[in-house]
């Protein structure tokens, strides 16, 4: 193993909002919103401390009656409980399928219709509070979007937050976060982006109600306006797990007295959030806002076309070092995953080593001969007696080298060793792995982490073996091109899967192009380059060892080359972008904004 490299890894990347603009806090900011002479509606998204906000506002505008349309207009939470128990099924603590309910299902329209009246005919000014708040239907009204991203949803929830008017501060996570996923999430966002064009304000709710900060809405799409214009990072999130690892912690600089850090997400925008600096104050909001309110100059006219307003690509680490092996697991395949749970498109999955132990190895594919109905019989006894699994007996497992990268198609079982660093270059979709072998060990909360057999075994490819994993799967690097002072090569992924990862190995300046379609890069070698732009479009972007940036579809010609601490070393970038979205018309012509 190399000595871990040290990086100047940033944790908080913010992306300037260009001109003056201003942000409030505390009263403040409720002052602000209610300046104009109309109601107030403050549309929370589910999981924002309502009573916290109630009060706040309250001691700011102490003038103002304030109303919670969640306790005076929504369904009883039983009627909800019914109308989206098709979505949360089976006794599973994992898997529901995806809900396609609006808003207004968990509500009672008269009472939302008897709230206006209300309103209007109030002798004083009325502040409306709660998810959903937008839905009174008023003929005006100050509107202000109460936001917050879906990793500080996680981690109140862990900490005893329920879901959405529910009483279940202590029910297992697994089962919160299933039903936040497959139904609270897809609600509130479709709802959040039909009011995105009218919000006046947002407000930043991931901290505190009381230092919660404002921004105008105008100020609001100016941001997501420059994050689409030039490169720029989401703000990494660090999860301990069970096979977690001590790499991170040392390269990174992470709480050395943690246990251990097993994943870093730091390119999935449905959970990530992004700071923008809004004349020196820091405003955090989700980075799924980004590809809401700017899909084509984010993604490109062909990925928008192919995925709509979702980011396809993901980027995060897997950190074994020191740690554990992976659960041995399998992901659904298309057809399974659209049947089953709803899903657009699937957990196509790869492994870059960012580093590796000497004993470090990839589970990947079956050995030659197994027999299917022999793995699954002893998968069951394993999982239903707690008899051991002899993983090797049935599993390939293939040495792993700093810089290899192994494809890993839905349907191939793998699991990455231990002693492994690993940059997963991904399909976004990331809860959907079904674990058939845990290694004989409990989670981090004591109980068996679980086990989906029957769901695995419905999705493994059966001829996915030695054979087809060396000539498919192993050692698929080819050269493309070289420079001078670089090369190009493509690294992966397999022909199944859709996004296509090129490696630039540099001395000297790369010429890249997004060629209309989103780019997200990983500096993979070297302690630090420079993103720039030719013409001078955008502000030269400094990227560190390990971290992972996204050139937005609109930025068209950017440079990369060796920078600081980087210069006169070897370099070396991974690309990912999908598939045959890239077009060489004009800009104009395939949408860019002007
Ligand atoms: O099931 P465990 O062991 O936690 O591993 C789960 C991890 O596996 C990897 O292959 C990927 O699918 C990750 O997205 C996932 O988080």
């Amino acid at each position: 193993m190399s000595p871990f490299p040290a990086s100047s890894y940033d944790k908080f990347p913010t992306v300037t909002v260009p001109g003056h603009h201003q942000a409030w806090t505390g009263h403040a900011a409720w002052q602000e919103a209610a300046r104009a002479d109309k109601p107030v509606v403050v549309d929370t998204y589910p999981g924002v401390r309502l009573d916290e906000l109630k009060a706040s506002i309250a001691e700011a505008l102490p003038g103002h009656r304030i109303l919670d349309v969640e306790d005076l207009a929504a369904l009883p939470i039983a009627d909800i409980d019914a109308l989206i128990a098709a979505n949360l099924l089976t006794d599973d603590r994992v898997f529901g399928v995806l809900s396609h309910h609006t808003l207004a299902d968990f509500y009672d329209a008269g009472r939302l219709a008897g709230l206006a009246t209300r309103v209007s005919a109030s002798d004083v000014p009325v502040v409306l509070v709660g998810w959903g708040a937008a839905l009174v239907p008023l003929p005006e009204r100050t509107l202000v979007l109460a936001d917050m991203a879906r990793w500080e949803l996680q981690q109140r929830q862990r900490a005893g937050a329920p879901n959405w008017r529910c009483h279940n501060t202590n029910e297992d996570n697994l089962r919160k976060y299933k039903r936040s996923f497959f139904v609270e999430w897809r609600v509130a966002d479709r709802h959040k982006r039909q009011m995105f064009p009218a919000v006046d304000y947002v407000l930043d709710t991931n901290r505190s109600i009381a230092g919660a900060t404002l921004i105008t809405g105008e100020t609001f799409h100016r941001g997501m306006a420059a994050a689409a214009a030039a490169p720029f990072r989401v703000v990494p999130f660090f999860d301990p797990g069970v096979w977690g690892g001590q790499w991170m912690k040392k390269v990174i600089g992470l709480d050395a007295e943690a246990d251990n850090y097993a994943w870093c997400f730091d390119c999935v925008p449905e959970e990530n959030s992004i700071l923008l600096d809004v004349g020196g104050q820091v405003v955090e909001l989700p980075s799924l806002n980004v590809v809401f309110t700017q899909p084509a100059a984010l993604l490109g006219p062909q990925t928008f076309a192919r995925f709509g307003a979702e980011f396809p690509i993901r980027f995060d680490f897997l950190d074994t070092m020191g740690g554990g092996n992976l659960s041995l697991q399998v992901h659904p395949l298309t057809d399974y995953i659209q049947d089953r749970f709803g899903m657009h498109y699937t957990q196509d999955e790869s492994y870059y080593l960012l580093d590796a132990g000497p004993d470090a190895v990839v589970y990947l594919g079956l050995k030659s001969g197994t027999d299917p109905a022999a793995m699954v019989r002893a998968l069951k006894e394993a999982s239903d007696g707690g008899t051991h699994f002899p993983a090797e007996d049935y599993v390939n497992a293939f040495p792993a080298r700093k810089h290899d990268h192994f494809s890993i198609p839905a349907g191939t079982v793998h699991a990455s060793g231990a002693n492994s660093m690993v940059l997963e270059i991904s399909a976004t979709p990331y809860i959907f792995t079904f674990k058939m072998w845990d290694w004989d060990r409990v989670g981090l909360d004591g109980r068996p982490r679980p086990i989906h057999v029957d769901h695995a075994s419905r999705n493994i490819q059966w001829d996915r073996d030695t054979v087809w994993v060396k000539e498919q799967l192993l050692d698929q690097v080819e050269e493309l091109g070289s420079g001078p002072g670089w090369t190009e090569e493509r690294t992966g992924l397999h022909e199944l899967e859709f996004i296509e990862v090129r490696r630039h190995w540099f001395t000297g300046t790369v010429e890249h192009h997004t060629r209309g379609t989103v780019n997200v890069l990983n500096l993979v070698e070297g302690p630090e380059a420079v993103v720039e732009s030719p013409d001078g479009r955008f502000e030269p972007f400094v990227v560190n060892y390990a971290e992972t940036f996204i050139i937005p579809a609109a930025v068209g010609a950017y440079t990369i080359r060796p920078h600081g601490a980087g210069t006169g070393q070897k370099l070396a970038t991974v690309k990912a972008y999908v598939r045959g979205t890239e077009t060489d018309l004009p800009a104009r012509v395939v949408g860019r904004p002007a």
